[in-house]
């Protein structure tokens, strides 16, 4: 049978144990302790645990020792040191279970005098190893709530039943719990510290901590490169070069306004438009929060700070191309220019030749010509054969814009410079930077837009409505009017200067009656659109609606003859495209009556009216050719009205 010893007393004072052995056991020990004390005196940290074993060893005079840590399992332990037959050893790690140690992970001190491979036969190694006596301390937190690992000294030898060597081992046990204390927590503080220094590394922003004088005391990677300085330069220095003046004031005042008491409760966080500034001097913008912190009663500072740079260019692109989308959906709802201008009259060819030819230079184009002779579709043709094809067209029609925002429209304006200014936006001219700005109707510009436009003219640049900053932008401008701007300068209602920048390259459209030979061109390619989309096979227009299209004098001009044929193309039911007798009435109603006429009462002139309506009606008056559907009238109401006006239907023409 071996002998065990389980001590239950894990606080007994191991010093006392000595002192109460007898002489020469007593001072065999304290030469042991000396000699021990000695040897792992000077040592800390694996070189102490390493010297424990050894000089334990050596003084107990014993073949093995070893300390261990416990590992977090619990079930586990890995020696910290391990001094085996009369030497160091490489450390290991074994299962407690069916060991001795298992018992000491309990909290006990346990010693076996002789034969502890008898208590133990599942651990094979005590016996092939040939341990006859075992001795374990534990070693226990100061707390006393945790275990942290064990001392344990192991024999080929039985040894006496009242081995003193154990206060010894008691003595040591309490410097090896407190080295292993210390391990753990330099283990924990530079697990803390990898932690900080990779959050710090990781971080998008810029950390910087400041001390009380607001010299730099942390620089993290990211300020590294958002401030394009090393941590090296930067630390130890003042913290205001890297500021604009603005936050550099606001950081000052924020520093004296922070009281210590309320340290904790006082972040700020930086309004918008702050800048900071780059070690190279470039000026950047930033959002920042500032926040005290107090390390060991002294004062610090913690800036986080965010380079705004690329949000802000990605939001003005963003801006910019949710603007362009909206104008091209704009455009391709509203654009109907022709698959190719349609025109072979030598007036027309002469405009366009005109156009072909300025549409290489940047000269400002203005075109002038009744309404609906193609003004926007000549203008779109010049830039589509000039270089800024790839850029952006932006027609602008200044009739539609309501006078107080046409500036803002096309210059832009900034956050505040008008009720409901609520954002900044960009105005035309700068949508347009690179392409072709077309203004429709130029002539109905205000005042102010007219010296805006002019300055923009001579020195391209402006500044949005409410700005200070001056833009710059490479614009060419194609304008046009269908009013008589000379006329209108001489007036007074348009600038003689911008008429004169306006008008270095003027082209003047054609207007349908001046190039008859073209009615017909337009009508088929027209009807052939109008035909299609529509899905009717109308094969051509008939000869006697040829004849109606070519005796209308088009005030309307393009624009009109498109609308008509496509009224006819609606109404059509054959092969051959007729146009209804609307025509030669809206030709009627828009003669104006010459001076020489005679000035009709009203009733006078609907009687007037009536009868002609009637004579072209042959005195029809009902179906889809009569007298009362062309004025819209029901039939017994017209003639209701023929007898009150006393109209009869004449006896010759019957
Ligand atoms: N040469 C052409 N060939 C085919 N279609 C044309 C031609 N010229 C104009 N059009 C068409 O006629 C219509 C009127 O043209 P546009 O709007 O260019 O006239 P405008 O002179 O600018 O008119 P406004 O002065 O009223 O603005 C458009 O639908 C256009 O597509």
């Amino acid at each position: 049978m071996n002998d065990m010893v389980i001590s239950a007393d894990r606080r007994a004072t191991p010093r006392s144990d000595i002192e109460l052995l007898p002489a020469d056991e007593r001072d065999a020990i304290h030469l042991a302790l000396r000699s021990i004390v000695e040897g792992t005196a000077t040592a800390t940290g694996a070189e102490f645990f390493r010297a424990l074993v050894r000089e334990l060893a050596r003084g107990l005079n014993v073949r093995h020792a070893f300390v261990s840590e416990l590992l977090p399992s619990g079930a586990r332990v890995r020696t910290l040191a391990f001094w085996f037959n009369d030497k160091p050893a490489d450390n290991i790690e074994f299962d407690l279970e069916h060991t001795p140690c298992e018992i000491v992970m309990r909290g006990e001190t346990v010693y076996y005098t002789h034969k502890v491979w008898e208590a133990f036969p599942h651990h094979l190694r005590l016996k092939d190893l040939g341990i006859e006596s075992y001795f374990g301390v534990p070693l226990i937190s100061e707390s006393g709530r945790e275990m942290m690992g064990h001392l344990a000294i192991l024999h080929d030898q039985p040894t006496v039943k009242e081995f003193r060597g154990l206060a010894l081992m008691r003595i040591f046990a309490a410097r090896a719990r407190a080295e292993l204390e210390r391990k753990q927590a330099e283990q924990a503080l530079r697990k803390s510290e990898e932690r900080l220094s990779s959050i710090l590394a990781s971080a998008m922003d810029a950390i910087i901590t400041l001390d009380a004088e607001q010299h730099i005391t942390l620089f993290n990677p990211a300020a590294e490169k958002i401030f394009r300085c090393m941590a090296a330069q930067a630390i130890g220095q003042p913290f205001e070069p890297f500021l604009s003046k603005r936050f550099g004031n606001l950081l000052k005042g924020y520093c004296l306004a922070v009281q210590p008491a309320t340290v904790t409760s006082q972040q700020l966080w930086a309004p918008e438009g702050l800048t900071a500034r780059r070690h190279d001097g470039e000026e950047f913008p930033v959002e920042a929060t500032l926040s005290p912190l107090k390390i060991e009663g002294r004062q610090f500072f913690t800036v986080i700070l965010r380079d705004m740079t690329e949000r802000w260019q990605s939001e003005a692109t963003l801006k910019k191309l949710q603007l362009e989308k909206v104008y091209l959906q704009e455009e391709i709802k509203t654009r109907q220019s022709p698959d190719h201008i349609v025109g072979e009259s030598p007036a027309m060819q002469e405009a366009f030749a005109y156009a072909e030819q300025v549409a290489s230079t940047d000269s400002t184009v203005l075109l002038t010509g009744e309404t609906g002779t193609g003004k926007s579709v000549i203008a779109r043709a010049i830039h589509d054969m000039s270089d800024r094809r790839d850029k952006l067209f932006v027609p602008v029609n200044c009739a539609a814009l309501p006078g107080e925002l046409v500036e803002s429209e096309l210059f832009g304006h900034e956050k505040g410079a008008f009720t409901g200014a609520t954002t900044q936006r960009k105005g035309r001219f700068e949508l347009a930077d690179g392409g072709t700005l077309f203004l429709d109707e130029v002539g109905e510009l205000t005042a102010g837009a007219q010296a805006k436009l002019l300055r923009v003219l001579q020195d391209q640049e402006f500044e949005r409505v409410g700005g200070v900053q001056t833009l710059k932008v490479n614009v060419r401008l194609v304008a046009a009017t269908n009013r008589d701007l000379a006329k209108m300068v001489k007036e007074g209602g348009f600038r003689a200067d911008l008429y004169y920048r306006l008008n270095v390259f003027p082209i003047r459209m054609p207007s349908l009656s001046e190039r008859p030979t073209d009615i017909p061109l337009l009508a088929r390619f027209f009807l052939d659109k109008f035909a299609r989309k529509m899905g009717k096979s109308i094969r051509d227009l008939s000869p006697r609606a040829c004849e109606r299209l070519l005796n209308y004098p088009w005030p309307g001009n393009i624009r009109e003859l498109q609308n008509v044929i496509e009224r006819a193309a609606i109404l059509a039911r054959g092969p051959l495209l007729e146009i209804d007798n609307a025509l030669e009435l809206r030709l009627e109603t828009q003669e104006t009556p010459t001076a020489t006429e005679p000035l009709l009462s009203f009733e006078a002139m609907e009687r007037a009216y009536i009868l002609k309506i009637l004579e072209r009606t042959r005195w029809v008056i009902e179906g889809e050719q009569g007298a009362a559907t062309i004025l819209d009238l029901n039939p017994s109401t017209l003639r209701s009205r023929m007898q009150k006006l006393s109209i009869r239907k004449p006896k010759l023409s019957a």
